[in-house]
């Protein structure tokens, strides 16, 4: 699994238009923008309310439309004054756009007290019945400013329940969870779970719960009690979307040091609004928001806007050149692509096999044998990767991992050859006869003429067709393959590796005929070695450009499908 999890996505979660979803695959260049509509206060300073709103459907890929609630005087700082006109303008704001434009999602945010949210309630059902709102509602129920000050009055709170059942995705910050489950605040972060569990259950919505807020809960001060199921390490910046059974999608988060988190609550729901209208499936379009966000709260360094809780800056992704959230640049896309693959890589005669341990032995053997043959050259890509990483840090990662293929796998591959007394390897240090090293160019693909294994030397196992064709790939990437394209193509091999590890675990028990095997790929090191490769790719991906990224995708799909024939080889192929 990834770092970040889906446990389980029911339907509602990608309950969109068709069309939505087949803009998804056609990439952002194709997508229809939709018309996003934001129901909320004006933030005269630009950070929240509608000015927020705007700039992130903007930034988002969509047309923003606004119909105001209420008018803040506010800055950075605080809020001063708000002034909220007569309900009944606003319903005629709302009626003078849906009597025009298609809607495609709606966000709500700040509704000041219980008549403001009348009117909205009443215009939302009737235009829902009238199929003139046919796109999502995400309800942001905005309570308090970063600030502190108050922005919804106490009565509206049951008001602002029973517009829950209008929503289809709300998105409270912790305080406002604990209104809305009826509770006081959530201790921890599994706590806010399972009250945002409570809230999509009453109302049978999806829940957002974010972590912004984690750090002020009770004794966080050293850092540890946001989660003090101890999961989730040092304090981040998890968000989470819930269903009325449990966890959809889990997605840690870094924390930023920064003040400039006003109006992060506002832009999140309108982004997510945007890119849930654009690709049509909910954890994908979270997944998007939160990277989205994270950069855009990065980038506030680079405003200088008043002296209090500052902006994000919405816009400063485009200014760097690169174009709205793509989910062709999210790795988590790249591993819903192979969904399919990964079902059927379950059901592969030898991982089936394994996993209740009637393997035959000659089997495991060969598949040992090759799996030698395969890691003394994957090792020698993961070098690659080294050579070519940018940092000290990823330097040492991979030349660690390229270290701990020979040592740690080699050698229990070793030991088990030499037990069975089967066809062995040779020294892991020599170099297979015939390989083309890295920097020199190797063809992809597997045909003899090109093929960078050759035949080893008598009383060696062969390279199967499979492993040839998988090391051509790889070594491919390795010879002409910028960085990102190498650790696009290696991942695989440590991400289904320890999905299927994760699952072959469940089946281990200490009679098991290949516990150790199994052992090896579910330890806590080989998945902090995944999520390391996962994060590392991610971060290449975010700044590629196209054409390096679809590279990239290539690259990893290519090893996707490689790694399911390795699976699927039979002794005699
Ligand atoms: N310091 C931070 N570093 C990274 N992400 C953050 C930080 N603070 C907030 N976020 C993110 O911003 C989003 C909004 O979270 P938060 O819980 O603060 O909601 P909110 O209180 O409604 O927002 P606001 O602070 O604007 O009132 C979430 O995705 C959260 O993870
Ligand atoms: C008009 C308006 N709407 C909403 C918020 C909440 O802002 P935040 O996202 O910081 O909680 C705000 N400060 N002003």
């Amino acid at each position: 699994m990834s770092a970040e999890t889906t446990l389980h996505a029911g339907d509602r979660t990608s309950a969109a238009p068709r069309s939505a979803r087949a803009d998804a695959a056609a990439g952002p260049g194709d997508v229809r923008v939709p018309n996003v509509l934001s129901i909320a206060g004006s933030d005269p300073s630009g950070g929240a309310g509608i000015q927020a709103d705007l700039k992130s459907i903007a930034a988002c890929g969509g047309y923003g439309m606004a119909a105001i609630t209420a008018l803040t005087a506010q800055n950075t700082r605080g809020v001063t004054g708000v002034h909220v006109p007569d309900p009944a303008f606003l319903t005629q704001q709302l009626e003078a756009v849906s009597s025009d434009v298609r809607i495609d999602a709606v966000k709500i945010g700040m509704l000041a007290n219980a008549e403001v949210i009348g009117a909205v309630h009443a215009w939302l059902s009737r235009e829902r019945a009238a199929g003139r709102v046919a796109g999502a509602v995400v309800l942001d129920p905005v309570m308090i400013a970063t600030s502190g000050d108050r922005l919804t009055d106490d009565d509206a709170v049951v008001a602002l329940r029973s517009l829950l059942a209008e929503a289809d995705v709300v998105t409270p910050n912790l305080p406002e969870l604990a209104v809305l489950a009826d509770a006081p605040p959530a201790r921890t972060w599994a706590e806010a779970l399972d009250q945002a569990r409570r809230v999509a259950a009453a109302a049978d919505v999806l829940v957002v719960a974010k972590g912004g807020h984690l750090d002020e809960l009770e004794g966080s001060a050293d850092g540890r009690n946001g989660d003090r199921s101890g999961s989730r390490g040092p304090l981040g910046c998890p968000d989470a979307l819930v269903g009325p059974d449990g966890v959809v999608l889990e997605l840690p988060g870094r924390r930023l040091e920064t003040t400039s988190t006003h109006g992060t609550g506002c832009s999140l729901s309108s982004a997510l609004a945007t890119l849930q209208a654009r690709f049509g499936d909910w954890p994908a379009a979270l997944r998007l928001t939160k990277r989205w966000l994270t950069r855009a709260i990065e980038d506030s360094a680079r405003l200088e806007v008043g002296g209090g809780h500052g902006p994000v800056s919405h816009l400063g992704q485009l200014w760097g050149g690169h174009t709205v959230p793509d989910p062709r640049a999210d790795v988590g896309h790249w591993w819903d692509l192979i969904a399919d693959l990964r079902g059927r890589i379950d059901d592969v005669w030898f991982v089936r096999r394994l996993a209740d341990g009637t393997l035959d032995r000659a089997d495991f053997e060969h598949y040992l044998a090759q799996d030698s043959l395969y890691l003394r050259t994957y090792s020698k890509v993961l070098s690659r990767a080294a050579q070519l990483a940018p940092t000290l840090e990823e330097q040492e990662f991979w030349a660690h991992s390229a270290h701990e293929c020979l040592e740690v796998e080699l050698s229990l591959h070793r030991a088990r050859l030499a037990d069975a007394e089967a066809p062995g390897v040779t020294d892991p240090g020599a170099t297979e006869p015939g390989a083309t090293e890295p920097g020199s160019t190797a063809g992809r693909g597997t045909s003899e003429a090109v093929s960078p294994v050759a035949a080893p030397p008598p009383g060696e196992a062969a390279a199967s067709p499979e492993t040839r064709a998988y090391l051509g790939h790889l070594l491919a990437a390795a010879a002409v393959g910028s960085y990102p394209v190498v650790v696009a193509a290696v991942l695989p091999c440590y991400w289904l590796y320890q999905d299927i590890g994760s699952r072959l675990a469940a089946a281990n028990r200490p009679d098991h005929p290949y516990a150790d095997w199994l052992g090896m790929y579910s330890s806590p090191e080989f998945d902090a070695a995944t999520r390391r490769a996962i994060a590392i790719t991610q971060t290449q991906a975010d700044t590629a450009r196209p054409a390096e990224l679809e590279a990239m995708l290539d690259a990893f799909l290519e090893s996707s499908r490689q790694e399911m024939a390795f699976f699927a080889q039979r002794r005699d192929s």
